[in-house]
């Protein structure tokens, strides 16, 4: 049966036929009226079939026109996909898809690649020349040894050579086998020979003899000192014995054997994996090789495809079977996804040298006068060699491990690179105890260290104030003009502008989880993590969080669901790994699971900080460094003025925080006599009361600025300006006083 809106589809999809058609034809003419004719009578032969409505049906749907072939206009029925007429993605589409290999390499257009790589050939030079050199009163002495037996060789060969010696077993061969002709012929040979030599030996002997004799008595100190260093450099070199050189190695090169798609596929049909393992076995290769093997960085690239329904995370999973069927050490190996990809593509990278082993990374701004905290922080090293960075503004970081695995190394390195922006707000928060940050205390607007109540409580209160901070610049930048603030996010221009209060302002909360599983605390600092890590970003808020103990009740999921960039160490499970790495991670095949306890200390998945989460080998600050680095950032502040709270000595509830108290100043602006009022009108007032602070604020900034002091926001009726009776959101006079109490009772307490 027809859909009465049939005759519309029809037209639609004669519209579409006629288009493609003419595409597909060159855009020859077609007589639509004999297609229709066709279709109807066809559709009306359809109606005995007992598919025929679904088949109309599916040609009418605009979804599946897409699986019409050229000739459907005669038959709706679905075509196969598999049928020679669908033909897939044209071939503009094809190459539209496709990855194009850059035409010059990589290591030639990448500044830092190639200077990495001149720094280290000019280091080897540097090294062997100076290894030698070191060394040079042992080589003489070694050369001064040798000598009287490279004299005796030279003597002995060269009589040899006077008396034909090497012809010697010859003329015994043919003696022996009495060929008398031969014989004299050779012999005669030898006589003429050994006249000449004899002669020659002689006369070149006593000349040598003069020159010695002239050398020895006649000759000038320098001539006689240059000609026995000439005597001992080269009897010392011909007296060497074979199998002991002069000189010993410079450096010890790793001899590592290059990687061949024969390793590869051995080595990926030994790891369990049925597919791969039974292709092999029938002679097979299982995997397919979609690009040659290349060298890349110090290490070899393989870009495979997995048999079908094999991902990377199966070979991610079985790394170490890997890395023991290529017999290379497991911080060599590296399998990882290729996301322009499909589940199935690896791209297997095969280190010269362990990542583990390459000791203590330097960190790229060691020596540096200061930084900009709108570029990126140098923050370490890929497997390949490569400077991997963390930018900050417009982020938040959440950095997860197992104890001792690097977190406070690698929150150093991000504190230290913001320290040498002296426009830098640092609030410092280390809720261990253990003084790891203590050498940028001096800089620090906020800083505490300890596990004790009093100190959660303190980062605690940081995090109140940050959300305070958050919806002041909120405000703040609302009202920037718009030729200064186009996008109403924080930019180099607007951080320095001193009056309008909006520097960077970077947070850090070590050990985060003795703050958020805080029986009387921990709940509160949840909320206001996860309000300033969704609304401060743009405002040049930067959280940076470091959690032991990556679960549900120490890292709420607002935050762990939130933040932009993740950095893992190692972690025991999976359930740890996606917390900090995000959802799917693991199924992704991004497992710091796979780095090992305390030999991959500061090894860890970055993520968010570039397109692809990649290994990063974190550089090392130790502790003089780090106060190397606080004292430079020092300087600077002091230099430019910026020093500010907590450094400079101040009252540390005072200084962190805004120098306005809200409660008293809403108590001020609702009188006693006023027992509910809206929100927006608190608003309204504040901002007539303290412009320079609450300039913008509206009914909802209040809102937020009062949840942190329990005030709870309810719908209250009252009457508009212009005499309308209606129902907003807004407190009771009652909730602010009580709030105001327990604010003060508690103050008195501490
Ligand atoms: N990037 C690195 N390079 C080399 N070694 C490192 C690196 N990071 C950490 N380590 C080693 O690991 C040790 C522990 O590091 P760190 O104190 O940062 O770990 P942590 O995860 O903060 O520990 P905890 O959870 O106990 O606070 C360091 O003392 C150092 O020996």
């Amino acid at each position: 049966m027809k859909h009465p809106d049939d005759s519309n589809n029809d037209k639609d999809l004669f519209a579409r036929l006629e288009a493609d058609l003419a595409a597909d034809f060159g855009g020859d003419v077609v007589d639509l009226d004999k297609a229709r004719t066709a279709r109807t009578a066809s559709a009306d032969a359809d109606t005995d079939r007992p598919d025929s409505a679904d088949a109309a049906s599916a040609g009418s749907h605009p979804d599946r026109s897409a699986d019409l072939g050229p000739d459907a206009s005669d038959d709706a029925k679905p075509v196969l996909a598999d049928s020679p007429a669908v033909s897939g993605p044209g071939y503009l589409d094809r190459i539209k898809g496709s990855k194009r290999i850059p035409v010059v390499p990589v290591w030639l257009t990448s500044r830092a690649e190639f200077t990495d790589a001149s720094k280290w050939i000019g280091g080897h030079i540097w090294h062997t020349v100076w290894f030698h050199a070191f060394r040079s009163p042992l080589y003489v002495g070694k050369f001064a040894l040798r000598t009287p037996a490279g004299f005796a060789r030279t003597v002995a060969r060269v009589l040899r050579w006077s008396i034909d010696a090497e012809g010697e077993p010859l003329r015994q061969a043919e003696a022996r086998r009495e060929n008398s002709e031969l014989y004299l012929k050779l012999s005669r040979q030898r006589d003429r020979r050994v006249r000449l030599r004899v002669a020659l030996t002689l006369i070149s002997g006593l000349g040598s003899l003069g020159v010695a004799l002239y050398l020895a008595f006649g000759a000038s100190p320098l001539t006689q000192f240059l000609a026995a260093m000439l005597a001992v450099g080269t009897f010392g070199y011909l007296g060497a014995p074979a199998d002991a050189p002069i000189s010993s190695r410079a450096v010890v090169k790793t001899e590592v054997q290059k990687l061949t798609s024969d390793m590869v596929v051995k080595a990926m049909a030994s790891i369990g994996i049925g597919q791969i393992a039974n292709a092999v076995a029938k002679g097979q290769e299982g995997i397919k090789f979609v690009a040659p093997i290349t060298r890349e960085g110090p290490g070899w690239r393989a870009d495979i495809d997995l048999p079908l329904g094999v991902t990377v995370a199966d070979v991610a999973d079985r790394r170490a079977r890997l890395a023991s069927a290529l017999r290379r050490p497991l911080g060599c190996v590296w399998p990882d996804p290729d996301p322009n990809e499909h589940e199935g593509r690896l791209v297997l990278w095969v280190g010269d040298r362990d990542l583990s082993k390459t000791g203590a990374v330097k960190w790229g701004l060691a020596n540096a006068k200061r930084h900009d905290i709108f570029a990126r922080i140098p923050f370490g090293i890929d497997p390949r060699g490569r400077a991997q960075y963390v930018p900050l503004i417009q982020h938040n970081v959440l950095i997860g491990s197992l104890p001792g695995q690097g977190k406070t190394s690698s929150i150093r390195v991000l504190a230290c690179g913001a320290a040498m922006d002296p426009t830098v707000e640092m609030w410092l928060h280390e809720n261990k105890g253990t003084g790891d940050l203590d050498a940028l205390e001096c800089i620090s607007h906020r800083f505490v260290s300890g596990i004790d109540d009093e100190s959660v409580k303190y980062a605690a209160d940081s995090l109140k104030l940050l959300r305070v901070e958050v919806m002041r610049r909120a405000a703040a930048i609302k009202a920037l003009p718009r030729d200064l603030c186009p996008d109403k996010r924080i930019t180099r221009q607007i951080a320095d502008k001193k009056s309008l209060k909006l520097r960077p302002l970077l947070a850090i909360f070590d050990e985060c989880q003795n703050l958020f599983a805080h029986p009387e605390y921990g709940k509160q600092a949840g909320e206001d993590a996860e309000f300033i890590i969704k609304l401060g970003r743009a405002l040049g808020v930067i959280l940076v969080l470091a959690t032991q103990r990556p679960d549900k009740e120490s890292l709420p999921t607002g935050i762990s669901g939130n933040v932009s960039i993740r950095f893992c160490l190692k972690v025991a499970g999976q359930v740890e790994n996606d917390m900090i790495l995000g959802t799917s991670a693991y199924k992704n095949g991004v497992r710091a699971t796979q780095f090992r306890p305390e030999i991959d200390a500061g090894n860890g998945y970055l993520a968010g900080a570039t397109a692809l989460p990649v290994v990063v080998r974190t550089a090392y600050l130790d502790d003089p460094a780090t106060d190397a680095i606080a004292q430079r950032a020092l300087a600077l502040r002091k230099a430019e003025g910026t020093l500010s709270g907590h450094a400079l000595g101040e009252d540390a509830e005072r200084a962190a925080g805004p120098s306005y108290d809200l409660l008293a100043d809403i108590a001020a602006v609702v009188p006693t006599t006023e027992e509910r009022v809206w929100n927006e009108r608190i608003a309204a007032r504040l901002a007539e009361l303290r412009p320079e602070v609450y300039a913008g604020w509206k009914g909802e900034t209040v809102t937020s600025a009062i949840k942190p002091y329990g005030i709870r926001t309810r719908d209250i009726a009252g009457t508009t300006d212009d005499g309308t009776r209606t129902t907003r959101r807004g407190i009771t006079r009652a909730d602010l006083t009580t709030a105001i109490t327990e604010r003060d009772g508690k103050k008195g307490a501490a």
